[in-house]
């Protein structure tokens, strides 16, 4: 069964709905964006998520230590880089990592190989910010590549319109959405409960 991570959460009405609606993940954004939050808010949150349910942080070229920091005091399950992390950056830390890799090429793709992590997420390059952008990438790259969709995190302008096709041609792990399921740049509950159904649909 494809899991669901709703991403860019920013306020408790979502979190619940993103839960009672099925998510496996919720995401709590520590970058630079519009979604930013500060390790209060996220604490807050996540007072919402269940034990069942994976809180992830998304970073962007934090310093290691404060990227621990956060995940200790939130407290999250998981990291997502999102920016240049090296190799040995991702070697170095203490927590589930998922790498953000930002498809243009199928060379791009190919990038993921020299990381050691659980997972790998593939979006489209970002335009204002590092992800997020609501834009989606040629999903054929990920078919023809030699990495196992087991280990695979689909991202990048899905919506409730797309995510049968992409789940067709990728057959990912996992697929993480911030900005389909928004209206006015604000999260929207119905969108939420619409893409998550869309998912487990899939599976019927
Ligand atoms: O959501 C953000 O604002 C963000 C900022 C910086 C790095 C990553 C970010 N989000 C991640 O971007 C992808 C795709 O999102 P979208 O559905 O295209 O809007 C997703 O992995 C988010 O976790």
């Amino acid at each position: 069964m494809t899991k669901v991570k709703i991403c860019g959460l920013m306020e408790l009405e979502h979190v619940k709905t993103a839960v009672e609606s099925g998510a496996d993940a919720i995401g709590f954004v520590f970058a630079k964006s519009r979604r930013q939050v500060t390790v209060d808010q996220a604490r807050e949150l996540a007072t919402a998520v269940p034990s069942d349910v994976l809180k992830i942080g998304v970073f962007v070229n934090e310093a290691l230590e404060e990227v621990e920091r956060i995940a200790r005091e939130v407290p999250l399950d998981v990291v997502q880089l999102h920016g240049d992390e090296d190799p040995d950056y991702v070697r170095r830390l203490s927590i589930p990592t998922i790498k953000a890799l930002s498809i243009k090429t199928k060379e791009d793709v190919q990038q993921a190989l020299q990381y050691e992590v659980g997972y790998f997420l593939f979006d489209a390059p970002g335009v204002e910010f590092r992800g997020g952008s609501g834009h989606s990438f040629d999903w054929s790259m990920l078919a023809k590549a030699n990495i196992s969709p087991d280990k695979v995190i689909l991202a990048g302008g899905l919506t409730e319109h797309n995510i049968n096709e992409a789940i067709h041609i990728v057959q990912p792990f996992m697929v993480d959405v911030s900005s389909g399921v928004e209206t006015a740049q604000r999260k929207d509950t119905e969108k939420i409960r619409t893409f998550i159904r869309a998912v487990r649909d899939e599976e019927r």
